[in-house]
C-alpha cells in the first residue's frame, strides 16, 4: 500500500461508490457498516434506510436465506451464490454474491458481501429468444433432427411465396419463434411485425385491428392460435383479412391442433382455415423428434453461461436418459421451464444431476416415460431373471427412500412430511435399511 491509511480514505470512498459491485459489509452484531452506491441501487435503499437496523429487519428473507449472516455465524466463505428476493419496496432482486468473513488478528469482526445484479438478465433468459433478441432469424432455431430441418426449410420456401402461411403445431412447439424467423427472412420485407394474441379475452382485440394496422405500412400480420378464437370472432377476423388482403402484407396463423379434427369440433372456421391453408407448415411435438432435445439443453446452457459466467454446461447420462426417456407433453416450453427452474437453483455445479432436477419433474417424469420399451428396460433388463415382486418392491422402496432423503438434505422430519408418513414410521424404515446393511 501506498500512503497511509488516513490519506488513502478519500479515494477509498470514491472507489467503494463508482465500482459496478454492491458492497454491503456487517459488524459482528450484523449492523451495517458500509453499504456503497450500487447497493443502493440493486436493493432499492438508501444508508439512512439501512442505518441501525440489523439485515433479517430490512429484508424479507429468512434467517438461513441470508448469506452475510451466514458468513457472520459460520465464518467460512460462500463464493458464487444466487439470490432471489423481495426488498422492503417489494421490489424482485436477483444477485450473484461473494460473501467473506473479516477478520483481524485471528479474530472475525465481520462480514462483506460483493453482489453482482443479475436481475436484468435473469429475467431477460427467461424468454431467451423472443424476448431479447429485436430479430429472430432461422439460425436460432434448434433444428437437429429431419423432422425440424424440413421445418426450416419449408419456411425458407414460405419467405418466397407470398402466401398466406398456417402453422401447426402442439403448444410450446415454438410456432411464434418461427412465425418471427420466417418475417425476418421475408425475400421482399414488410415494415412492421404484428401479433394479433388471439387467446387474450378481450373481446375488442379483433375489432382494433383495422385502426391499429396503417394504411400506408405493409405489415406481417401473425394470428397467434386462431383455434382459440370464439366462432363469431373468427368469423369478424375473417372479414377484416378480406378486406386487408391486398397486395404486400404477409399473413400467418397458428393453430394448436389438426385442422381437421379443429374443423369437425367446432372450433375452427373452415373459411378461416382456408384463408391461411395455402403453405401449411406442421411442427412435429417433441416426443416425435428427440434428437432435438440434447441440442437444445447444449444451447440453452452455452447461452446461459455466456450471460452470467457460470460453469455449467451439460448434463448427467442418467439426466441425459431421463429428457430422452420423457414425453414432454409442454414440448420446447416445458423443457426451457425445467432448465430454467434447474439453472436457477445451481450455484457451482458443473453438470446438471438428477438430484438437481425440481421434485415435480422427478416425480412425472417417472411415470410419463414416453417410449414403453425403454420404461420397461428400467425394470426389466434383457437377460436378466425377473425379481419376485416382493423384492422388488423392497428394493424399490430403498431406493425412494434413500432419494429422498438425500433430496432433504438427510433430514428425517423433512424427507417423513414430504413422503407423507410420520416421523417414527420413516424411522422404523431407516433403522431396519440399516439392519439389513441397505443404508
Ligand atoms: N426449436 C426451437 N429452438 C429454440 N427454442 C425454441 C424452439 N422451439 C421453441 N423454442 C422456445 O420455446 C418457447 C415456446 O415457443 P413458442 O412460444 O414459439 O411456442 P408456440 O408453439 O408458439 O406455443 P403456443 O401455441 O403455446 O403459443 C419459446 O421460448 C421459444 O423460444
Amino acid at each position: 500500500m501506498i500512503g497511509n491509511v488516513e490519506s488513502l480514505l478519500p479515494y477509498y470512498r470514491f472507489a467503494v461508490n463508482h465500482v459496478a459491485v454492491g458492497i454491503h459489509a456487517v459488524d459482528k452484531n450484523g449492523r451495517t457498516i458500509i453499504y456503497n452506491d450500487k447497493m443502493k441501487a440493486i436493493e432499492g435503499l438508501a444508508l439512512e434506510d439501512v442505518g441501525d437496523r440489523s439485515i433479517l429487519e430490512l429484508f424479507n428473507f429468512e434467517q438461513e436465506e441470508s448469506t452475510l449472516l451466514k458468513v457472520l455465524q459460520s465464518g467460512i466463505e460462500q463464493t458464487n451464490v444466487k439470490q432471489t428476493y423481495w426488498n422492503r419496496n417489494g421490489t424482485e432482486i436477483t444477485t450473484i454474491n461473494d460473501t467473506y468473513p473479516i477478520s483481524e488478528n485471528g479474530v472475525l469482526i465481520g462480514a462483506i458481501e460483493l453482489a453482482h445484479d443479475v436481475t436484468a438478465l435473469e429475467k431477460a433468459v427467461h424468454q431467451p429468444y423472443r424476448k431479447n433478441h429485436n430479430s429472430v432469424t432461422f439460425s436460432d432455431i434448434v433444428a437437429e433432427s429431419t423432422q425440424m430441418k424440413a421445418v426450416i426449410s419449408t419456411a425458407k420456401k414460405a419467405t418466397r411465396a407470398k402466401l398466406p402461411i398456417l402453422l401447426i403445431g402442439e403448444t410450446g412447439t415454438g410456432k411464434d419463434l418461427l412465425a418471427e424467423s420466417i418475417h425476418n427472412g421475408l425475400v421482399q420485407p414488410t415494415d412492421l411485425f404484428y401479433t394479433l394474441f388471439c387467446h387474450s379475452s378481450d373481446s375488442d382485440l379483433v375489432s382494433r385491428l383495422l385502426d391499429d394496422l396503417n394504411d400506408s405500412e405493409q405489415v406481417t400480420l401473425f394470428c397467434e392460435r386462431i383455434d382459440l378464437l370464439s366462432i363469431s370472432l373468427q368469423q369478424k377476423l375473417l372479414s377484416i383479412l378480406v378486406k386487408l388482403d391486398v397486395e404486400g402484407h404477409q399473413f400467418i396463423a397458428s393453430i394448436g391442433d389438426d385442422p381437421v379434427e379443429l374443423i369437425a369440433k367446432g372450433t375452427l372456421l373452415k373459411d378461416l382455415y382456408y384463408f391461411f391453408a395455402s403453405f401449411t407448415i406442421r411442427i412435429p411435438p417433441l416426443r416425435k423428434r428427440k434428437e432435438d432435445i440434447i441440442p437444445f439443453v447444449t444451447a440453452y446452457l452455452a447461452r446461459r453461461s455466456e450471460r452470467f459466467g457460470y460453469a455449467l454446461d451439460g448434463i448427467t447420462p442418467e439426466v441425459e436418459q431421463l429428457f430422452l426417456g420423457y414425453s414432454w407433453p409442454g414440448n420446447i416450453r416445458e423443457l426451457e421451464f425445467l432448465l430454467d427452474e434447474t439453472t436457477s437453483l445451481a450455484t457451482t455445479e458443473a453438470v446438471i444431476t438428477y438430484d438437481m432436477l425440481p421434485l415435480h419433474f422427478r416425480m412425472k417424469s417417472g411415470f410419463m416415460i414416453d417410449d414403453p420399451k425403454q420404461a420397461t428396460d428400467f425394470i426389466v433388463q434383457p437377460g436378466k431373471e425377473l425379481l419376485p415382486l416382493d423384492q422388488f418392491m423392497r428394493e424399490a422402496e430403498v431406493y425412494y427412500i434413500q432419494k429422498a432423503m438425500r433430496h432433504n438434505d438427510e433430514n428425517v422430519t423433512k424427507t417423513a412430511h414430504a413422503l407423507g408418513m410420520s416421523r417414527q414410521n420413516l424411522q422404523y424404515r431407516l433403522r431396519k435399511m440399516k439392519n439389513e446393511g441397505q443404508a
